[in-house]
């Protein structure tokens, strides 16, 4: 580990076997399990022994594995480097199988447990200061992807992880960036593993049927995850259309048309040139909607900077929509409480600060996924099995996540004490936010389009084959 360098498989490793690159890591066990694989908790076996998050992806049931532009844009991944993008530190690809694992830094929270934790057990919102310095981390990171021509496609509350205990307590991470070109996500799962891709953070041209990718996807979806870190629930849940190849996702965008109003040419000049608004005159053009009022549903004033903010986010025309480095800017940023580098630690007398639980790890299950790597062990305490209560109930992360609950630990807090991160170029906690942007390296961007120009946004439209939206 540390070398970040990419490896091989001899060719005469069959799929079962462990392969050599991971033998650098002790298992500690499963932590989840995605729409394209699984991911495992591990530690370096030399010291510092630091976690990390091993993502396996599954072969595609058709068989088309990991493809060399893949191939080529995850080298380039590695090469991304900022405090609120996490790092992805290995990268091994099984050439017997065409299966990938990719080693990311350890990230001991996420948004979705984060917002579940409040909604379910706290029994209040989150603190004004956590929501600031979340969405401010979360931009922060997402200006720096979108100055290297990066579009995440894929942003939801689970990709969204926070530091644990250590020197970068409480830090937001983007997880999961540029993985969506790769995989043609969230368009196309590569396997039945039972795992829903959400729609509910899809911006609305996409689901009108524009093909072409742009930064505004992501800004929609950080406004929908806004909303939720205000309200604890998913602003727009609309329920997934999957009949087709193609579906027409008809009910999301009915959930979004109810609380934002029906979109006007006004307001939309393109919108006429969209394959589904031409396409389904009856029920999105001719239907008429009431708006219900974006400030009725996340209980904000019109005037407050924080509506002003997220209406700016959820802008139906993707030109008009604010962008990442725009929001950065917004007065919601520049009144106190003030965003701080550690989201969980309020500087104000007033705000709680509340202690979110640690991962459930799954002892039981091995890097193929389904063998026994330890004997089953007793659960810890009544809250793991409260917890995955919790997760059955909410289905997968954004939908069902199966795991057994007599099978899941918690890392123990101290365990989490020992993490050595590398030293990263980041933000000073005495110096507020704003002075402290501009990590975006600029000799950085140029390097990355220079070696790819397929990394450029115009360039980073999905292949057109087997897409679903
Ligand atoms: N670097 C990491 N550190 C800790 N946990 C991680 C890391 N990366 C991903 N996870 C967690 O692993 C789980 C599965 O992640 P994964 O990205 O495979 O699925 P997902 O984002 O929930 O769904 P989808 O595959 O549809 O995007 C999630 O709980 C996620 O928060």
């Amino acid at each position: 580990m540390g070398d970040g360098s990419s490896t091989r498989s001899n060719s005469s490793n069959s799929s079962s076997e462990k392969p050599e690159w991971l033998q650098q890591y002790n298992l500690v066990g499963k932590i989840g399990e995605g729409t394209y694989g699984l991911v495992f908790l591990a530690k370096t076996k030399t010291p510092p022994k630091r976690p990390i998050a091993i993502k396996k992806f599954k072969q595609s049931k058709d068989g088309d594995g990991v493809s060399p532009t893949a191939i080529r844009e995850i080298m380039l991944l590695r090469e991304i480097s900022h405090e609120n993008v996490v790092k992805l530190v290995n990268v091994h690809i099984n050439f017997a199988d065409m299966s990938l694992y990719l080693a990311f830094d350890y990230a001991e929270y996420d948004l979705y447990e984060i917002i579940r934790h409040h909604r379910d057990k706290v029994g209040h919102s989150i603190n004004t200061y956590t929501v600031k310095s979340l969405l401010w981390q979360l931009l922060n990171g997402l200006n720096y992807l979108h100055s290297n021509w990066i579009i995440h496609r894929d942003l939801k509350p689970s990709n969204i992880l926070v530091m644990g205990d250590g020197e970068e307590h409480g830090i937001v991470k983007i997880a999961d960036f540029g993985l969506a070109r790769i995989y043609q996500a969230p368009l196309k799962p590569l396997s039945d593993n039972g795992v829903v891709v959400t729609i509910w953070y899809r911006a609305p041209e996409l689901l009108l049927g524009s093909k072409h990718y742009t930064s505004a996807v992501d800004m929609w979806a950080v406004g929908c995850i806004f909303a939720e870190l205000l309200t604890l629930k998913p602003l727009f849940q609309g329920a997934e259309a999957k009949s087709s190849q193609n579906p027409f996702q008809l009910d999301q965008l009915d959930k979004i048309f109810k609380i934002l109003g029906h979109p006007t040419m006004d307001k939309w000049p393109t919108l006429v040139n969209l394959p589904h608004w031409q396409g389904d005159v009856q029920h999105i053009q001719a239907h008429k909607y009431d708006s219900v009022g974006l400030h009725n549903v996340v209980h904000l004033n019109q005037k407050s900077h924080a509506y002003d903010l997220l209406s700016k986010m959820l802008e139906y025309d993707p030109l008009k929509r604010i962008t990442a480095s725009q929001a950065l800017e917004h007065e919601y940023f520049r009144m106190d409480p003030l965003p701080g580098r550690n989201a969980f630690v309020a500087t104000q007398p007033m705000e709680k600060n509340v202690s979110y639980p640690t991962r459930p790890v799954d002892t039981n299950t091995d890097f193929e996924g389904t063998t026994s790597i330890n004997p089953p062990q007793a659960v810890a305490s009544g809250n793991v099995a409260g917890n995955m209560a919790g997760a059955h109930g909410m289905g997968n992360r954004s939908m069902p996540r199966p795991m057994v609950a007599h099978n899941m630990q918690r890392m123990q807090p101290q365990g989490m004490m020992a993490y050595n991160f590398p030293a990263q170029a980041g933000l000073n906690p005495s110096v507020p936010l704003q002075q402290q942007r501009g990590m975006a390296q600029p000799h950085q961007q140029q390097q990355l389009r220079r070696k790819d120009p397929g990394m450029g946004m115009s360039g980073y439209a999905p292949p057109n084959k087997s897409r679903r939206l």
